[in-house]
């Protein structure tokens, strides 16, 4: 059998798959995590049934230790079966990487020297490359990027309108995330409507604890609301999304905040987190329900902006012919579908509430039959994509 070991790191936690690459089916896959804090936790779903163990995970090495350990108790065998190539989901890849990257020393450089432009997620997604370089030193390594999907965004789509030069020499410009996702469930949204991607424009939300939308036309990114980090655009679970840059200057100058302290505010204080003190949007809908007015004002915003990315891309793509969500809380939340939709009839955007209650694993439409723009909800794996661009890149 040949399988391809994913591993898709986030800032405190890790998703992984071990995927057979003849049917592409996951033999096993699991989540390790609250990496460093005191109680980190993991869970393993493996052919014998799924088996889980809190213990101290104080960094991402001692995760990736952690997975081993529940591979090599609950199965299957890495050993005695080792997979042909390890896949890791590496979110920066800047100007230098559009394409699957077999791993080596230098790449390894070059990830780490663009660390400053996604401090949440390139040093865990390099550690988790470096501890399973360690366990596998043998198999090819290789880094799919984020940001890879977007490289046909126009001029336009990604400058920023400040000093031409400046932007040019600190690379200030809109790369965009979530490529690898946006690619697989655009991909997904053609072959369930049976037309041809090339036929098709689209828009994808993304919306997980990160979360971006995507302008998607004949299969091309041609514009996404994350910018040159993973920050800006929609509201997220802790962080801000679009906001007017002197809203820094203010802060700076007048509540004494300093860079560090802008950055935690912004990536970790803000979103739901800063509007509701809690990021899950389990939480949030239900105490918004109950008449938490933080809650309800915080799901306001969220949908609010959702809404104008639908508008806005609708225009830029001049037609629409799909709205797919996607991700936890896009696959999961009726009622931040029918949020973001709510009002869009002038633009042939109409909702079935039933189709939209249904509570499904798998892809499904559900908008009303005399909707002219089709609505669907499609699960993303961003960790199959990221096997089979880790199988084409070693072919
Ligand atoms: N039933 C649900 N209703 C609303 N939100 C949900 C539901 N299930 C999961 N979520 C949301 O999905 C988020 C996680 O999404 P996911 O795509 O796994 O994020 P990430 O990959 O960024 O960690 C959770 O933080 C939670 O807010
Ligand atoms: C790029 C990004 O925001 O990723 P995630 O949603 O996994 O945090
Ligand atoms: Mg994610």
């Amino acid at each position: 059998m040949s399988t391809i070991l994913v591993i898709n790191s986030g800032s405190s936690s890790f998703k992984y798959q071990l995927i057979d690459m003849d049917t592409e089916n996951a033999i096993a896959s699991g989540l390790v995590e609250r990496i460093g804090e005191s109680s980190g936790h993991t869970t393993h779903r493996g052919p014998s049934g799924t088996s889980e163990r809190t213990l101290e995970i104080p960094d991402h090495t001692a995760g990736f230790r952690a997975m081993l350990d529940a591979f090599a108790q609950s199965g299957p065998s890495l050993d005695d079966d080792p997979p042909i190539a390890i896949g890791h989901r590496v979110v920066h890849g800047g100007k230098r990487f559009f394409e699957p990257t077999i791993v080596t020393p230098l790449v390894e450089l070059n990830i780490e020297d663009l660390s400053d432009l996604a401090p949440l997620h390139n040093p865990a997604n390099l550690e988790g490359i470096r501890a399973a370089e360690k366990a596998f030193p043998d198999v090819p390594h290789v880094a799919v990027f984020d940001t890879a999907f977007h490289q046909t965004l126009a001029p336009e789509a990604y400058t920023y309108a400040i000093d031409a030069e400046l932007a040019e020499r600190h690379r200030v410009r809109r790369y965009g995330f979530h490529g690898t996702s946006h690619k697989y469930v655009s991909e997904e949204a053609a072959r369930y409507l049976g037309k041809p991607l090339a036929d098709l424009k689209q828009i994808v939300l993304h919306l997980g604890n990160g979360a971006s939308a995507c302008a998607i036309d004949g299969g091309r990114s041609v514009d996404t609301s994350m910018g040159m980090t993973p920050l800006e655009g929609l509201v997220m679970g802790s962080r801000s999304g679009d906001i007017d840059p002197a809203v820094l200057i203010h802060l700076s100058r007048r509540a004494g905040l300093d860079t560090d302290g802008l950055d935690e505010l912004l990536n970790r204080r803000s979103g739901l987190v800063g509007l509701a003190g809690r990021g899950d949007m389990r939480d949030v809908t239900r105490a918004a329900a109950g008449g938490d007015a933080s809650a309800e004002r915080a799901l306001a915003t969220y949908l609010h902006r959702l809404k104008h990315y639908i508008g806005a891309y609708f225009a830029v793509l001049g037609g629409l012919d799909v709205i797919t969500f996607t991700a936890g809380v896009g696959e999961n939340s009726e009622v931040v579908r029918a949020g973001a939709l709510e009002g869009l009839g002038a633009l042939g955007i109409r909702l079935d509430p039933e189709r939209n209650a249904v509570r499904s694993r798998d892809p499904r439409t559900i908008s009303a039959d005399d909707s002219a723009v089709t609505v669907l909800v499609i699960p993303t794996d961003e960790e199959l994509e990221i096997a089979r661009q880790t199988q084409a890149a070693i072919a």
